[in-house]
């Protein structure tokens, strides 16, 4: 029989864009402000970080080790990765002033309601040291990174 079982549990179909391969969002205001932090002065950062392609390689790993981890796995489950790489990328690039605007959400809309603890941004600072130290950034320019992305923690953490 043809019973359209997807119709009849009211499951839609999430359709990625054709071009970009992303699962479309809700429509936002996109601005750098979006990105939760300043960015750098000077190119000094961004030269340190491998300039945008040692900035992308960082970001996508980053992004692979955090869907990879079994601490936050759960978290990360059944969100767009390929968005989320993307969005990452353009966060780091722009904060560390290598040429990017930053398109994505807001960190607190972005992570509201995913439930996350100190102990799962432990987790991702660990995995973004991780990301960091495998393209050899020298230690005091990822504290230096990181110390942007510290005031964040109130915006990520919501339990
Ligand atoms: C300072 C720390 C963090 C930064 C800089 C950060 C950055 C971002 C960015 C840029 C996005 C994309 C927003 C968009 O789609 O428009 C995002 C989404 C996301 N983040 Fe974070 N994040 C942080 C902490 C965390 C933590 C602690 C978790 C949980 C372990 C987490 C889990 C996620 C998930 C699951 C998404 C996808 C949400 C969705 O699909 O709508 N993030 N994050």
């Amino acid at each position: 029989e043809n019973v359209d079982w997807d119709a009849e549990f009211g499951v839609e179909e999430v359709e990625r864009d054709r071009a970009t391969g992303e699962i479309p969002v809700e429509p936002y205001e996109q601005k750098n402000e979006n990105a939760g932090a300043k960015p750098f002065t000077g190119t000094d950062m961004a030269e340190t970080f491998g300039g945008r392609d040692g900035i992308r390689q960082i970001a996508e790993r980053f992004v692979e080790i955090n869907f990879a981890d079994p601490r936050i796995q759960g978290i990360f489950a059944g969100h767009d990765e390929v968005r989320l790489r993307r969005t990452i990328f353009e966060q780091f690039c722009y904060i560390l002033n290598a040429g990017c605007d930053y398109t994505g959400r807001d960190m607190k809309s972005s992570h509201e309601g995913l439930g996350s603890r100190k102990a799962d941004l432990n987790a991702i600072v660990e995995n973004l040291q991780q990301a960091m130290q495998e393209q050899d950034v020298p230690f005091a320019a990822q504290n230096r990174f990181l110390s942007k992305l510290a005031p964040m923690s109130r915006d990520v953490i919501n339990r």
